[in-house]
């Protein structure tokens, strides 16, 4: 009987995350045992600036990577949009899981939505990109920091501090809180981080012995969608610090990918849209690179501040 050691996160949602990478992962193999390693990493610990702020890459990742590089975990669960558009050397992903709604939620118990809300109210969000499309629409509301796991962020609503909140529909509903949300923003109007919805499995190359099984996860389709998004966020040197949105959806043998920029301050945002037929990856991503020029051409690169 063999021993997986996975390196995880400590908030719920993480938990919950690798609990069902686990769940899946016994399925596949049976007997195999599966080992939690509960790790915090800088993105946890400092709450009291945005991500923007902290800066750097792979905040919710490097604590995990170390634990691989030293041996003490044979593999990382990841939501796929905290992950950094570059890999570390030495590291790769095995599989990435079928997305689940890869939407954003409204998220309030007095407003049914954003229209409704009066000027002057406040909304929590320390996304750069949820603070851009919530700005976009209402100029006259007031967009606030607001950090933390999920549970921290709905009880923050719940004291009153915010008047609504947005988060992303698959972490509720992974933990049980769709009742919470109250209206679906969803694409092609608001656009979600690339790769939202979808859980990922890091490995260092030295795991070879567990390739094989983590690879039996990965659902092709969602990895082409998660790539096309990726591609444009990279391409776009996609980093924390400017807003970018994204989301490749399937019509037939083609996907249409759409795109944003935006500016969290004043609320502009640039949209491009393409569309191309996918079957590979090499497809979805020039496909990500092309709406990522058309961005950048029609004033991306300006907010991108180049
Ligand atoms: N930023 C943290 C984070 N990373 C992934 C999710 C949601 C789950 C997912 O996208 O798979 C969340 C919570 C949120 O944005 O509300």
């Amino acid at each position: 009987m063999r021993s997986l050691r996975i390196a995880t996160r400590k908030s719920a949602l993480a938990l919950w995350q690798t609990e069902h990478v686990a769940a899946r992962l016994r399925a596949i193999e049976p007997g195999l045992q599966v080992e939690l390693v509960p790790l915090s990493t800088r993105g946890d610990e400092v709450l009291d600036r945005s991500l923007a702020a902290i800066g750097g890459k792979g905040l919710f990742l490097k604590e995990l990577e170390l634990a691989m590089e030293r041996g003490e975990a044979d593999c990382a669960v990841h939501s796929l949009k905290d992950v950094p558009m570059e890999l570390e050397p030495g590291f790769e992903m095995p599989a990435i899981l079928q997305r689940a709604n890869p939407f954003d939620a409204w998220v309030s118990a007095e407003f049914a939505d954003l229209q409704a809300l009066p000027a002057g109210a406040v909304v929590g969000s320390s996304s750069l990109r949820r603070q851009a499309q919530l700005k976009a629409r209402r100029p006259d509301v007031e967009v606030r920091d607001l950090r933390g796991n999920v549970n921290t962020r709905l009880a923050k609503l719940d004291e009153g501090q915010y008047q609504a909140i947005v988060l992303a529909c698959a972490g509720l509903q992974r933990l049980g809180m769709d009742e919470r949300i109250r209206q679906t923003l969803a694409a092609p109007d608001w656009l979600p981080a690339p790769a939202q919805g979808a859980i990922a499995i890091e490995c260092h190359h030295s795991a070879v012995r567990w390739i094989d099984l983590l690879r039996e996860l990965d659902h092709a389709e969602t990895r082409l969608q998660v790539s096309a998004e990726r591609a444009m966020n990279r391409r776009l040197h996609g980093s924390c610090q400017v807003p970018v949105a994204a989301y490749a959806e399937r019509d037939g043998e083609r996907f249409i990918l759409r795109g944003l920029v935006g500016d969290a301050g004043s609320g502009e945002l640039v949209r491009a849209a393409a569309g191309a037929v996918v079957k590979e990856l090499t497809q979805a991503e020039a496909l990500g690179v092309e709406v990522a020029e058309h961005l950048l051409a029609q004033g991306g690169r300006r907010l991108l501040g180049g």
